[in-house]
C-alpha cells in the first residue's frame, strides 16, 4: 500500500487516567489500508484502554481519534447473549448493519470451522467458539478497519491459522488490521509492532515487506 493513501485511522496525543492512575499519555496511531499493526506491551500497558477508545466505547481524557469508513472491533471479552443461538446473533447483527442477507455471516462460520453451532445457545458454546462468534460479528459487515483485542484466545491450532488466512484475504481487499498480540512467535507477521510503554506507542521493529520497505509511521 502507498505510504500516501488515506489513513484509515489517525489517533492523536491520546490521554487516559483511571482515577490517579495515567495508562495513556499522549498515545499516537495511523492505520493505512491494508495495513496489519500489532499493538504489544506488558500486562496492565494499556493495550485494551487504547482501543477501546479507538473503537469509541470509552472517551479519552484528551486527544482525538479519527476514522475513515466502516470499523469492526472485537472485545476482549465476548459481549454475546447468552440466551440467543449463533444464528440469532447474526440475524440481529445483519439487520443492525442492515444487510441484505447472511451470506457474509455463514460464509465465515465455514471458514472459522463453527457451521455446527449455528443453532447452539451463545451460553452453551465453548470459549473458543464464542470468541469465533464475536470475531464474525466483528467482521459480518465487512468493515475497512478491524480492531482486535486478542481475538484469538481460546482457539485450537488449526482455528488460529485459518484466523491469520482470514486477515490475509481481508488485507489483500484493502482492509486494515489492527491486532492486541502478546504472542512473540508471530510477531513477524505484522507490518508494524506498536509497543505501548508508558503510556506511548513507538514503533518496534517488524518483519520486513517482502521484496518492499516496510512503512512504520506510529
Ligand atoms: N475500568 C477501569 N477502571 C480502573 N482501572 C482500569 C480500568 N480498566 C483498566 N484499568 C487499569 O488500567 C491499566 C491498563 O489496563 P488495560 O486492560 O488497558 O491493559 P492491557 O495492556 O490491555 O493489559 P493486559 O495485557 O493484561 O490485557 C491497568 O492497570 C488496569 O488495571
Amino acid at each position: 500500500m502507498p505510504v500516501d493513501s488515506e489513513p484509515l485511522l489517525r489517533a492523536r496525543e491520546v490521554h487516559k487516567s483511571y482515577g490517579k492512575r495515567s495508562v495513556l499519555r499522549g498515545a499516537e496511531l495511523t492505520v493505512a489500508p491494508g495495513e496489519l499493526v500489532g499493538v504489544v506491551g506488558e500486562n496492565g500497558a494499556g493495550k485494551s484502554t487504547l482501543l477501546k477508545i479507538l473503537a469509541g466505547t470509552l472517551a479519552p481524557d484528551r486527544g482525538e481519534v479519527s476514522l475513515a469508513g466502516a470499523l469492526g472491533y472485537c472485545p476482549q471479552e465476548p459481549v454475546l447473549n447468552a440466551a440467543l443461538t449463533v444464528e440469532q446473533h447474526l440475524r440481529y447483527f445483519a439487520a443492525a448493519h442492515r444487510l441484505p442477507d447472511l451470506g457474509r455471516g455463514r460464509e465465515l462460520l465455514s471458514l472459522l470451522g463453527y457451521e455446527r453451532y449455528a443453532d447452539t445457545a451463545a451460553g452453551e458454546l465453548s470459549g473458543g467458539t464464542r470468541q469465533k462468534l464475536n470475531l464474525t460479528l466483528a467482521l459480518l459487515h465487512d468493515p475497512g478497519l478491524l480492531l482486535l483485542d486478542e481475538p484469538y484466545q481460546g482457539f485450537d491450532w488449526e482455528t488460529y491459522l485459518r484466523f491469520w488466512d482470514l486477515v490475509e484475504e481481508l488485507r489483500g481487499r484493502g482492509k486494515a488490521v489492527v491486532v492486541i498480540t502478546h504472542l512473540v512467535f508471530e510477531q513477524d507477521r505484522f507490518d508494524v509492532l506498536a509497543d505501548l510503554v508508558d503510556g506511548r506507542l513507538s514503533p518496534r521493529e517488524a518483519a520486513p515487506a517482502e521484496g518492499g520497505e516496510r512503512h512504520v509511521r506510529v
